[in-house]
């Protein structure tokens, strides 16, 4: 098992940045800003990030920490001043005429209102004057800048750095969403926004990368991304991409005087726009439209990440200005992160009531959509090896609503050396018993669940298995309910099948204390010793029933019960029973490979042999329950003679014995009816010559009540 390695990452961070040497916080900063710089690369440029972006977002915060402690090393470094990633060489570049900015962020209320409290204080704004916002939602894809000249979509452009973009022009026509020609528009219009994908097409075209064997993308933001930024516009041609404009560059002349202005004049337009824009006329407004928002998340049809607020008025925005990578008038209110990627620290086995065994991923805590994350689901073997999910590996963890968290997977740059490949049990690690994944023979596919074979023993399965041993059709041990087994078992008074039959023995032995336990008496002690006494015999039948072999339900257990006669018989033929026909046992009618091999696990399990034989100690078994009184065959002999040709030999026996007949191989004066087919010979004289009820299989079929 693979050691925890140490993160040194963490460690660096763990000191609060104002308990920093000058030195230390230089040697800091420019670590944070060379990994930073990577992961815009891979983020902007690649659209392939390795870390989730509240995690970006607390190297961002933790290097402007350092820089509003120590003013000097402020603009140091690129990435302190710069927006994104440089555009990639891949493309023509586009220089921006008005830079491509970034957003402020924040978190929490409080910092909202510090916002709009700082703007206030900037523009001297007098405390009883209204100052209006626009509050609208963040899309979750990537910005890109159209440029109408005359009217007509001239050049289109990524962020890139902020100071030149991609050109992407051929690629923003094939977006059926963006008008090649704005009527009305000035003769310069540099209209900006965000190109982006649905949820649904963005699960559509994942499932058809998957089909064509090509790699899936993460989330719509890197979909939309990877899509835009083709050197083939036809391969952009072919992904549903949209748009929603809500700022602008270069204009020639002014649409409006207001935020929520000029977006209304870009939908008349008719370019797309976020229909959930407001214009809030105080903080309070701005935060319930940030709720309501919010509220709304999960059933949008596309990805966001926080809400805008921007001031409104065109004026106070061009007073305000910008700060180095973004402008002093708006800000993004970010929803807490939903994903987020911490330590897997370990993987536990649960083992559910079935027996079934589920892996949980044991995390260093995590702070995931504003909760607190340990543990997630690993979902179950085959997943882990999909996703090679080693102990020791940075995880990538997501929690949706309600649901448990889960790891999505990896990151394969954090992997320590020594992490070894997940090595899921093949034991169960509560009873120690065989864990064992049920063949399907149609497909020849494992299932997907291991589950534990000791089912009589395992504590985790035992109140279960319990209460199915004591019930109706099993034991049928009256007064032995699901409270009364709950409570033995928490006690210890019953922890495997066979203690109930020592329980009496065991109280009296110890001076009958059962009587004095809360909600019993003499009587009813009584009367559940006498219930347990009456079981001390038992068809065998329901004795299989009892031992809650995976698949014997209790028809089976019926067929196996006539068939073999008795519990050693059938623990004979388990014996020689082998793979893939699993020898007599599937000859039984009715018993295919499935159940033929969890008979085979069950008793290949010595916890569970241990249990049958202190149980035979304890109860003695009986044959077969008779067979339904009405079937006119049950009890009688019968032979079989000459070819058959509405059933094989074998099933014809297995119905004469479903019915409670018992079939001979020859005939004589025990023998009640032979059925004849073509060809028979000494066995029909025989029976002649005894005057033995003779019939041909139709009339056989008739009598069994089969006939078509
Ligand atoms: N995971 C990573 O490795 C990684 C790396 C780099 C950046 N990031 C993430 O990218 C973002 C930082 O990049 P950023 O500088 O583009 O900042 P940003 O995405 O936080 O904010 C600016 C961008 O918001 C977009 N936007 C969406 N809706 C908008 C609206 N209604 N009004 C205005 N702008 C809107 C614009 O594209 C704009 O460029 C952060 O979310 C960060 O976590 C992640
Ligand atoms: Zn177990």
């Amino acid at each position: 098992m693979a050691k925890a390695a140490s993160s040194v990452t963490a460690a660096r961070r763990a000191a609060a940045p104002d308990q920093l040497t000058a030195r230390e916080a230089k040697a800091e900063h420019a670590a944070l800003a060379a990994e930073i710089a990577e992961h815009d690369v891979r983020y902007h440029q690649q659209d392939a990030p390795v870390i989730s972006d509240a995690e970006y977002d607390a190297l961002r915060r933790r290097l402007e920490a350092l820089e509003a402690l120590h003013p000097s090393l402020a603009g140091k470094e690129e990435v302190s001043v710069s927006v994104g990633a440089k555009p990639s060489e891949k493309f023509a570049k586009v220089r921006h005429r008005v830079p491509m900015l970034s957003l402020a962020n924040v978190f929490a209320d409080e910092e909202v209102r510090d916002f709009v409290e700082r703007v206030r204080r900037f523009l001297a704004w007098p405390a009883d004057r209204t100052l209006a916002f626009t509050a609208e939602p963040k899309i979750d894809g990537l910005s890109c800048s159209l440029r109408y000249e005359g009217g007509r979509l001239a050049v289109a452009a990524t962020r890139g750095d902020g100071e030149e973009g991609e050109d992407v022009t051929a690629n923003v026509r094939t977006i059926a969403e963006i008008p090649h020609v704005l009527d009305g528009a000035p003769e310069v219009l540099e209209v900006r926004g965000e190109v982006y994908m649905t949820k649904a097409d963005f699960a559509a075209m994942n499932a058809r990368q998957e089909a064509e064997g090509k790699p899936a993308f993460a989330n719509p933001r890197n979909a939309a991304a990877g899509s835009l930024r083709q050197i083939d516009p036809r391969v952009t041609a072919a992904r549903p991409l949209r748009f929603f404009a809500y700022a602008w560059g270069e204009w020639s002349e002014p649409l409006a005087e207001t935020q929520s202005g000029v977006v209304r004049r870009f939908a008349e337009f008719g370019l797309p726009t976020n229909p959930l824009t407001r214009v809030c006329d105080d903080v309070e407004a701005m935060l319930a439209h940030y709720r309501a928002i919010e509220a709304q998340r999960a059933s949008l049809p596309y990805d966001i990440d926080g809400v805008v607020y921007k001031v409104d008025d065109l004026g106070l925005q061009r007073r305000l200005g910008f700060v180095s990578r973004s402008p002093r008038w708006a800000t993004a209110h970010k929803f807490p992160a939903e994903k987020a990627t911490t330590r897997l620290v370990g993987i536990d086995i649960q083992v559910g009531r079935t027996g079934a065994l589920t892996p949980v991923a044991r995390l260093e805590p995590v702070t995931v959509g504003g909760v607190v994350v340990t543990n997630a689901t690993l979902h179950n073997e085959d997943e882990i090896a999909r996703k090679d999910i080693r102990i020791g590996d940075t995880v990538q963890v997501q929690r949706a609503g309600d649901v448990i968290p889960q790891v999505l997977g990896h990151v394969p740059e954090k992997r320590p050396a020594d992490a070894e490949p997940y090595q899921f049990p093949h034991e169960c690690p509560v009873c120690g018993s065989h864990a064992v994944r049920e063949i399907d023979p149609k497909t020849g596919k494992a299932d997907v669940v291991r589950r534990c074979t000791g089912g009589l023993v395992c504590p985790a399965q035992a109140v279960e298995r319990l209460r199915h041993f004591a019930s109706r059709n099993a034991f049928d041990i009256e007064g032995l309910g699901d409270r009364q087994i709950e409570a033995f078992y928490a006690d210890g008074l019953i922890r495997a099948p066979q203690d109930i039959f020592t329980l009496a023995a065991r109280d009296a032995a110890q001076g009958s204390p059962l009587k004095r336990r809360e909600g019993y008496g003499e009587t009813s002690v009584r009367n559940l010793f006498a219930a347990i006494e009456a079981r001390r015999s038992v068809p065998l039948n329901r004795f299989l029933f009892a031992l809650g072999i995976r698949h014997v339900g209790e028809t089976t257990a019926k067929v196996l019960a006539r068939h073999f006669g008795s519990l050693e018989a059938l623990r004979a033929a388990v014996a020689e029973a082998a793979p893939p026909d699993y020898g007599q046992l599937t000859h039984v009618e009715g018993i295919g490979a499935v159940v033929a091999e969890s008979i085979c696990d069950f008793f290949a399990e010595p916890h569970n042999t241990q249990v049958v034989d202190a149980l035979l100690e304890q109860v003695t078994l009986e044959p077969m329950e008779a067979v339904a009184s009405e079937s006119p065959v049950a009890g009688k002999t019968v032979v079989f003679t000459g070819s058959l040709e509405r059933m094989t030999r074998e099933e014809a026996k297995a119905m004469a014995e479903r019915l409670g007949a018992k079939v001979a191989g020859s005939v004589s004066r025990k023998t009640h009816i032979v059925v004849a087919g073509p060809g028979a010979g000494s066995k029909l004289d025989a029976a002649r010559a005894l005057g033995v009820e003779v019939m041909d299989e139709d009339a056989w079929l008739k009598l069994v009540g089969e006939e078509a």
